[in-house]
């Protein structure tokens, strides 16, 4: 119960709501044994009728009396069971829908290294199946255990003052049930476990394929993908078989112990009768009484096994709940950022794989100007936009914003000041003008439309029939690569940022609308800092400075002129684009 702990805010927030619900569950419970109580009667009434000791209206009138108390005690016990759903089920469904909230909004804090080293199926599991069992918890574990603990004590009670050594032998076989339930409950649990595994595997392949079907088509391979399914599915038929043998158990082992209990009723009761101990109605009572706690014994056993899920839930939510951000804000007030970037000897390793991004890197970039950083394919040139946005914080060297390191900038202006285009562009299964707007939540129509001109896509978006609403993603229309690039460019520069962080992001359009976006920033970026990751000459050759990047080392700097008068790699770069172009 340690880690369900964590609860006890919840418990303490919602304590009123509780306190009643735990009320009014006792109250519906209390009703519920009025039924046995008064079926007992009757039929004692009509012993008595049979033996003559009362008349025919006597009998009557009786019977008349406890059948209005039967149908009271069953409406009240029905209304108060509708008022016990609606404040202890509706609490849990608020402790659900608070903790998804917190737990989303604490991965939200959590650094990108976080969300390299877990996978999004076990971030996701946790913030839905594994508080959906904490709720469990919360909710019908709560509810059940009152119940069973007030039926227990006035039944108990009752009976006791009844027939005290009948009721021994009535509930003997009662903590059996329990027992077996539980143990029972805990199988179940185990073999259920394997099989959510199982299907959170066949889910994940059968999206992984559906994902990647034009893969599996092109390479003709919907053989070997359909024989892997099977082998899986194969495999979770037998976990789920192993599951419903051990579930098949549950009824007959409850009928097997009610029998038993019913036996020792009828059989001591019958004695007891037959001695004069006891009336017949007594019998009858009984034996409503032991049916009707036979169900709450078996959810003792059955709310442990919530009990115990719920705990390796909450230690999984507990887990990501106790990691604590890596990049934090250690700056008190937020501030405007002019956009002056200096790396001095930046150096970086990924903390996750060990790689050295970069070594020693410097450079100075000031508001208006444009840095491009071209190099090799995995010379680290994203890498510094990401240090340069706090995506990650440098190992050694010393990074600087407005001349201050940028531990000291607040990390919301700092984020606020960017705008980042990365290399794929990640477009929301929305409409293409929520997707821009996303740079700029209360941007109007018209900047939607003029970032999107000068994004050089505003042409494309029109062609299509619903123009800037027209939906995109699994619902709506696929765009093509460079149409995606161009909306995500349209998306950065709606935010009218500060920074300007380009990686690689025109790689799918042609030169000439690559020029025009180019000739576009320039216009609309002359106060701000912009950087551009490119593999093409054409990107870069506009730019104020242009660093070559090998191996996450600076090896070459300069403009355009001067790198393609220096032998190395940039001039290579240039040599091969122009004889392609010429081709
Ligand atoms: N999130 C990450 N975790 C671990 N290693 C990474 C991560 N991102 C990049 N790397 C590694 O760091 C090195 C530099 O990668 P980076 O993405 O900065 O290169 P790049 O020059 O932008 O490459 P490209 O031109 O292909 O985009 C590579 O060896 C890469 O494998």
């Amino acid at each position: 119960m340690k880690e369900l702990r964590y609860l006890n805010k919840y418990f303490y927030k919602y304590r009123g709501r509780l306190l009643l619900g735990l009320l009014i569950t006792m109250i519906a419970t209390v009703f519920r044994i009025v039924v046995p109580a008064k079926i007992g009667d009757s039929t004692d009434a009509m012993v008595m009728y049979l033996n003559d000791e009362i008349s025919r209206d006597m009998l009557k009138s009786r019977l008349q009396y406890n059948i209005l108390m039967l149908l009271g005690a069953a409406l009240a016990s029905g209304f108060f069971t509708f008022l016990m759903r609606q404040t202890i089920i509706v609490v849990s469904r608020f402790f659900e829908y608070d903790m998804k909230n917190e737990v989303f909004r604490h991965y939200e804090r959590l650094s990108l290294s976080f969300y390299k080293r877990n996978r999004t199926g076990d971030l996701m599991n946790r913030i839905s199946e594994d508080v959906s069992k904490v709720r469990m918890y919360v909710g019908p574990a709560l509810m059940y255990s009152t119940t069973t603990l007030t039926l227990f004590v006035v039944a108990l009670s009752y009976m006791f003052y009844t027939a005290p050594s009948l009721t021994l032998y009535a509930v003997l076989p009662l903590p059996v049930l329990s027992i077996c339930i539980y143990r029972l409950s805990l199988a179940i649990h185990k073999r259920s476990t394997i099989v959510q595994e199982y299907l959170s595997k066949l889910t994940t392949f059968s999206q992984e394929s559906f994902s990647g079907i034009s893969v599996i088509k092109a390479y003709g391979i919907e053989p070997r993908t359909l024989t892997n399914f099977n082998e899986l599915a194969d495999t979770s038929k037998q976990k789920n078989i192993d599951l419903a043998k051990v579930q098949a158990l549950f009824f007959p082992l409850m009928i097997l112990l009610i029998g038993a209990s019913n036996l020792l009723v009828v059989h001591i009761g019958g004695k007891q009768y037959i001695d004069g101990l006891i009336d017949f109605g007594t019998i009858v009572e009984f034996l409503i009484y032991v049916n009707m706690l036979t169900w709450p014994v078996a959810i003792v056993g059955w709310v442990s096994s919530i009990i115990q899920q719920a705990e390796a839930s909450q230690k999984r939510i507990n887990e990501f709940l106790k990691e604590e951000p890596e990049i934090v804000n250690h700056a008190s007030s937020q501030s405007d950022i002019r956009g002056v970037l200096e790396f001095n000897n930046v150096s970086f390793r990924y903390p996750d794989t060990g790689i050295q991004a970069l070594k020693n890197v410097s450079f100075k970039v000031q508001p208006g100007e444009t840095l491009a950083i071209v190099g090799h394919t995995g010379s680290g040139k994203s890498t510094i936009l990401e240090l340069i946005g706090r995506l990650y914080d440098i190992d050694s060297g010393n990074y600087q914003v407005d001349h201050k390191p940028v531990k000291d900038i607040h990390l919301n202006s700092l984020r606020k000041a960017v705008g980042y285009v990365p290399q794929d562009a990640y477009l929301f299964s929305e409409s293409i003008k929520d997707n821009i707007r996303f740079g700029k939540e209360d941007a109007s129509d018209q900047e939607i439309e003029q970032a999107a001109k000068d994004a050089s896509v505003h042409k494309n978006i029109v062609g299509f029939k619903e123009g800037y609403n027209t939906v995109l993603g699994e619902r709506g229309i696929t765009l093509s690569g460079g149409q995606k690039q161009r909306v995500s460019i349209a998306r950065a520069i709606v935010h009218d940022p500060q920074i300007l962080l380009l990686d690689d992001c025109l790689s799918a359009v042609d030169t000439e609308t690559e020029e025009e976006i180019l000739r576009n920033l320039q216009r609309i970026g002359t106060d701000k800092t912009t950087i551009i990751v490119s593999h093409r000459v054409s990107s870069a050759k506009s730019a104020d400075k242009i660093i070559v990047l090998e191996k996450g080392q600076v090896v070459q700097e300069g403009t355009h002129t001067e790198l393609i008068g220096k032998d190395g790699y940039y001039k290579e770069l240039y040599h091969k684009q122009l004889s392609e172009k010429e081709m």
